[in-house]
């Protein structure tokens, strides 16, 4: 079968057009829903919560120690004051303190009135009922102001942003039980291909095992993710074309690895040309060169190439940042760290190319990458290996021991050299 929708003669999309093409064409979900902050974690918060009381909500020791009022203090001088209670975290000091006198206070306690100072313990002997000082106890040392964190009505977070647990724990701070958080995407994936074979049944001759589901449904975990494996379909464009129909139906968007390219058993973009509208196809990247983007009825369609490298390449590259968009989470682009190159990287200009690489931290601020392996994109294990895309431009034609590139890791998490 011929392509009949994209003419091969067509200029092929550098990775910033596909990008641009993508960021202009997706409209993030508007829909909002009540979410536990115990189920929040990676949740686009949709609403900017505010602070219904000051954090701390009252005044309190930041040491264990002991309290006083720095007025009676002369600067200078050593001095004793009697202990006449003591105020725990959670059980206050009920009283007052008069001239002479201090308070045992621990951690996190409420400061008592009259009490305007906390003096460490390890800074003051124990003598029976007394308190023996050095000088030196200013007004405020170590003592938390109320509302030294958040003022009642404080913007706690600015939506939208991704919760992080330090978001969580401001939220559960300011006693904030749920949030408002963007829908989560309903995302549907699915394998194309005859010679494909699901774990657990025997390898027949010329069939391997399907890998890519797997891939894909570990790049697709995510909080903002509802995430339905549809199984492997095969090489057949009418199962495909129903397929996409029925996915369509159910799915924000749809994932497709394999018949993308141009083989006479890749219907992949001819079928999205025909159910829906094809807003690229085919890209001057390597790997992932033949990924087709487009949309049928209101759902968005991603048909990835069948190659694992290309998978990798073209999810984070191309899908991940449309659903984050889609999900409503503020734009953000990748990590990249200029290493020196500790391989020759073959490459011939045209393609931008996305390199599997192992990238070391070399000393603070300070990187190297070698290849993790061969560059062919069937291989698993080099992916495996890898941590991070050696980013080559288009024009590049190869780099050389010892000289400069980017690179973007796929964790902040780096190996010692
Ligand atoms: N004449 C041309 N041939 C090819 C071109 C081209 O431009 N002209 N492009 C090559 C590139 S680049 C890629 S990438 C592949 C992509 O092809 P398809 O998307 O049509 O994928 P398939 O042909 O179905 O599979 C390619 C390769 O990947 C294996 N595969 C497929 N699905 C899986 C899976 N679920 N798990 C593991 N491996 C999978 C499949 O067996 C093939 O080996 O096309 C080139 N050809
Ligand atoms: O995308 Mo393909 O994997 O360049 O071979």
């Amino acid at each position: 079968m011929t392509n009949l929708c994209y003419p091969s003669h067509k200029p092929l999309l550098s990775a910033e057009q596909a990008l641009e093409r993508i960021a202009s064409a997706i409209i993030p979900l508007s829909e909002t829903e009540t979410v536990a902050l115990s189920d929040a974690l990676g949740r686009v918060i949709a609403k900017s919560p505010q602070a219904p009381q000051d954090i701390p909500p009252q005044a309190n020791a930041a040491m264990d120690g002991y309290g006083l009022n720095s007025a009676q203090i002369l600067p200078s001088q050593t001095f004793r004051l009697r202990v006449v209670g003591t105020a725990w975290a959670g059980q206050p000091f009920v009283g007052e303190l008069t001239d002479g006198e201090c308070v045992r206070i621990f951690t996190g306690a409420v400061v008592p009135d009259g009490v305007d100072s906390v003096v460490q313990q390890e800074q003051v002997d124990r003598d029976g009922e007394f308190a023996l000082f050095g000088a030196d106890c200013p007004a405020g040392r170590n003592v938390r102001a109320i509302g030294s964190d958040v003022h009642r009505g404080d913007t706690l977070i600015s939506a939208p942003k991704k919760l992080t647990a330090s978001d969580l724990a401001l939220l559960a701070g300011a006693g904030i039980a749920d949030i408002r958080a963007r829908r989560r995407l309903n995302i549907g994936f699915f394998s194309t291909g005859d010679e494909l074979t699901p774990l657990g049944e025997p390898l027949g001759h010329g069939k391997i095992y399907d890998s890519n589901r797997y891939l894909l449904s570990g790049l697709l975990a995510d909080a903002n993710h509802r995430v339905v494996d549809l199984g492997i379909v095969r090489d057949d464009p009418a199962l495909l074309e129903q397929t996409l129909l029925d996915a369509a139906d159910r799915f924000d968007v749809v994932l497709s690895t394999g018949g993308a390219s141009v083989g006479d058993a890749d219907y992949v973009q001819e079928t999205l040309a025909k159910c829906g509208q094809v807003e690229f196809w085919k890209l001057a990247i390597k790997p992932g060169k033949p990924l087709a983007f487009g949309k049928i009825g209101a759902s968005w369609f991603f048909g990835l190439p069948g190659n694992p490298a290309a998978v990798l390449v073209t999810f984070r590259k191309f899908v991940a940042p449309a659903l984050r968009q889609l999900a409503g989470e503020p734009a953000a682009g990748p990590l990249q760290l200029l290493a020196r190159c500790d391989s020759r990287l073959k490459k011939s200009a045209g393609r931008q190319e996305y390199q599997r690489g192992i990238v070391s931290q070399i000393a603070p601020g300070q990187y190297a990458v070698k290849l993790a392996g061969g560059q062919e994109s069937h291989q698993l294990t080099v992916a495996s290996h890898a941590n991070c895309f050696i980013v080559l431009d288009a024009d590049c034609a190869g780099v050389k021991p010892g000289e400069s590139v980017i690179v973007e890791p796929f964790s902040t998490n780096l190996p010692p050299l």
